[in-house]
């Protein structure tokens, strides 16, 4: 069968060196979970990597001329492909209640919702690996004080320890897209419980994030926090200066101080 043509409305940069689609296959632990999912495997170079291994793959893809070059070249992925868009896709219908990794060379186009879908399924997902833009791979597993730090790094930092593994370059994709790539893993931390109410938590980042250039005093005005509250030292810092530990102390006084969500 012919090779995919790339769409680019999908994402598609085919990887052409196999041995960064092994060293991304080799980031999971394969401790904790028997399960993996891949998302977006095209035409399955990452994919033959984790065929290999002692875990039960699993692919889920949007294009289905990709699935059709599946469903031909590897006979093993037989009734494993799930011809559907992950940020859709129901994943209990596949694994309800199981533990399953998650891994991918990922379309760079919908990055953000990936990471955000998974920490909607953490209490299923104990680790996520993979390839993003270089910069967002950066962002999730950057610490505060950088300018690059953010939404996605404090609520992925909240639930999983992250670690940014190594950049690749634009010259191994087919094609190649305007911007470097890098490899990043989460790992869900053991006790991944927030001690805050976790929808004001998201609230109280987003909110925060949203206009990162002013004080906190400022950019939370519209949660009608208390005088009181807002004399806090801590209403004086910009967002980028708080750990995520630091968010989670801002949200219990937030909810000591009445707000609800
Ligand atoms: C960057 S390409 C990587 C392809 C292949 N894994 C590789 O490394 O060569 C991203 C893949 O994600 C697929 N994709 C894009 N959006 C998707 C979605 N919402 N759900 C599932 N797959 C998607 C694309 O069709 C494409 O195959």
């Amino acid at each position: 069968m012919e090779k995919v043509k790339a769409k680019k409305h999908l994402g598609q940069h085919f990887l052409k060196d196999e041995s960064i689609a092994k060293a991304i296959a080799d980031t999971l632990s394969l401790k904790g979970y028997d399960e993996v999912l891949e998302i977006g495997p095209g035409m399955g170079v990452l994919t033959k990597y984790l065929l290999d291994k002692p875990v039960n793959t699993r692919v889920i893809e949007i294009d289905t001329e990709s699935v059709e070059y599946l469903g031909v070249n590897y006979p093993k992925l037989k009734d494993k492909i799930i011809s559907e868009d992950f940020l859709k896709y129901n994943i209990n219908q596949v694994y309800e209640n199981k533990q399953f990794a998650i891994i991918g060379n990922f379309p760079y186009n919908i990055s953000s919702q990936i990471v955000f879908r998974t920490l909607e399924f953490r209490d299923q997902i104990p680790e996520f690996s993979g390839m993003f833009q270089k910069e967002v791979a950066e962002r999730i597993c950057e610490k505060k004080g950088s300018k690059t730090y953010g939404i996605l790094s404090v609520l992925a930092q909240a639930f999983y320890d992250t670690e940014y593994l190594f950049t690749v370059s634009e010259n191994v994709f087919i094609p190649p897209p305007k911007v470097k790539s890098g490899v990043m893993k989460m790992t869900r931390k053991e006790d991944y419980s927030l001690p805050c109410g976790e929808k004001l938590f998201f609230t109280v980042v987003k909110t925060a994030f949203q206009q990162r250039r002013k004080t906190l005093r400022n950019s939370l005005k519209t949660l009608n926090l208390s005088d009181k509250l807002r004399e806090d030292i801590i209403f004086d810092k910009r967002p980028e200066q708080l750990s995520v530990e630091e968010f989670i102390v801002l949200t219990q006084k937030i909810e000591a101080d009445g707000v609800q969500s």
